[in-house]
């Protein structure tokens, strides 16, 4: 079979493929995509989209079990089946992509469905068929549900993320392996709809990766509201029943028991099968190396979860526009690590943004920290029950300029939005210590924790 000719060919449509391919078929070049599963990839259908619904879900449930001794009394009665059609209906159209491979066919380029892999420099196979790429390949093939070798394990009905997005019902209970994004996330909403709930975390706190003082505060707010946390242990074994669910069996001894088992240890890519090894990347990495204009080869760009950047849709579209200005030679700046901002949406919202406090130390960087808690700010204290939080913040004293900040509380990931600015902006603390914060919200307490670096 001849093989067909495009500009270039994007393997993957996650969020930043579908961009990329759309604005390169918009700038008139001849735009193949491949896409294996659903257009937009994991984030409309199984990730940030369907789980932030679940959220506000059981955000809701929340607030309305805060209202005696504020505003009255309440009963707040659960109902999954709310949710999942919400998910069904308005977030995914069933898991049908049809609106978003319509809308990308609108920018001129083609959709190819099937799976993609490079198997010469330029050239893509899907099931047989062959394009050469005259200007160029970009990569953004995302990540998969990493589900570790545990005795036991396969062949059980797990969850990953995509089933418990799927799911019809709250299970009566749940264990959850893995204390990070996905684990902390969905174990708050689901207890929130009354299941009860059991975290699995392999290392020592919650949320290893982000400040431990925001490990130490969703630790008592899980465990206030019945969520049972292991920390620094790990599943060996699994047995599985239909009359009675799932058993994990803990090392250092223990068991722990569910209904439901949802996997959510991190991810992996499969860098083998898309073929990278045909343009001299090494497919046994974890993830594919880029320069700072998302080159990864000659005539080859990657974007996305596949570059170990921060797997969030945030940093997949900000790379998608990086490479799109690349390919297209229209400039600009190249990608730039400094700020990259994440919010894990539990409530209340961990909001963070550059380096942690450990993360700068390691770096040589002369720390100084700043902290306030919200409850002792003027909003928090009005907000009352649901009040707790923080914020933190990791100045380079030298340079007198933040690196890193953390905003947990109601809101955090919105008032994490100052603070994303003062890190990227590298604006000097003295002035924001110096500056006017409205009265009284929530993002007033970046004044005192500025105040604390001083003190
Ligand atoms: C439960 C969950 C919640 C999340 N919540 C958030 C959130 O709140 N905020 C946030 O910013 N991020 C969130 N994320 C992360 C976010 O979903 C990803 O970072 C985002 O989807 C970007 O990924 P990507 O662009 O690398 O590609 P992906 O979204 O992973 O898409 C890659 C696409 O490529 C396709 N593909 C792979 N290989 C091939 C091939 N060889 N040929 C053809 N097609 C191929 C796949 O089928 C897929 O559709 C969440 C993730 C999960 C799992
Ligand atoms: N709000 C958001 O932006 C959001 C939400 C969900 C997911 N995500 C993205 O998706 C990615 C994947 O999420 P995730 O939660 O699967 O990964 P993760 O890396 O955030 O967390 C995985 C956790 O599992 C633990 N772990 C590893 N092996 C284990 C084992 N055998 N037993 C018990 N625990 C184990 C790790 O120590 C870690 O804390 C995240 O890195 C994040 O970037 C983002």
């Amino acid at each position: 079979m001849a093989a067909e000719e495009a500009d270039v060919v994007v393997i993957g449509m996650g969020p930043g493929g579908e961009n990329a391919a759309g604005r390169l078929a918009e700038a008139g070049l001849e735009v193949v995509a491949v896409e294996a599963r659903l257009v937009g990839g994991e984030c409309p259908y199984w990730g940030c989209v369907p789980t932030k619904m679940m959220i506000r879900a059981a955000d809701l449930l929340a607030e309305g079990r805060r209202i005696p001794g504020m505003s009255g009394d309440s009963t707040v009665t659960a109902d999954w089946t709310q949710v999942a059609k919400r998910i069904r209906e308005e977030a995914t159209d069933s898991w049908d992509d049809r609106a978003a491979a319509e809308r990308f066919a609108r920018t001129g380029g083609r959709l190819v469905r099937g799976y993609g892999r490079i198997t010469a420099p330029g050239e893509v196979t899907v099931d047989g068929r062959v394009f050469r790429a005259r200007r160029g390949i970009v990569l953004n093939p995302g990540t998969e549900p990493n589900v570790p070798p545990i005795d036991g394990l396969a062949g059980t009905p797990f969850w990953t993320n995509r089933e418990a997005v799927e799911a019809e019902a709250a299970p009566g209970s749940l264990v959850v392996l893995g204390g990070g994004a996905i684990g902390t996330e969905m174990a708050q909403a689901f207890a929130r709809f009354r299941t009860q709930v059991t975290v699995v975390e392999a290392r020592d706190r919650l949320l290893a990766v982000e400040e431990p003082e925001a490990c130490d505060l969703l630790y008592e707010v899980f465990e206030r509201e019945g969520v049972t946390v292991h920390t620094g242990t790990r599943a060996t074994a699994v047995h599985h029943d239909d009359a009675h669910g799932f058993t994990v069996d803990l090392d250092g001894g223990g068991q722990v028991h569910g209904e439901a088992l949802l996997v959510a240890i991190g991810r992996r890519t499969r860098l083998r099968d898309l073929g990278v090894g045909a343009v001299g990347l090494d497919e046994d990495a974890r993830f594919i190396e880029t320069d700072e204009w998302m080159r990864a080869a000659d005539g080859v760009w990657a974007i996305g979860d596949v570059t170990g950047k921060g797997a969030f849709t945030h940093v997949s579209m900000y790379q998608a526009d990086v490479a799109v200005r690349d390919i297209l030679g229209q400039g600009g700046p190249s990608a730039d690590y400094r700020a990259v901002p994440r919010v894990t949406f539990t409530d209340p919202e961990v909001g963070a943004v550059g380096l942690t406090e450990a993360q700068a130390r390691e770096r040589g960087i002369n720390v100084r920290t700043g902290m306030t808690r919200i409850p002792a700010s003027s909003r928090g204290w009005i907000h009352g029950r649901g009040n707790e939080g923080f914020i933190k913040l990791v100045q380079d004293a030298d340079r007198g300029v933040l690196v890193g900040a953390t905003s947990a509380g109601p809101n955090g990931g919105e008032v994490l939005s100052a603070l994303a600015v003062a890190v990227h902006g590298e604006v000097p603390a003295e002035r924001l210590r110096y500056m006017i914060y409205a009265y009284p919200t929530f993002h007033r307490a970046i004044q005192s924790a500025v105040e604390d670096l001083y003190s």
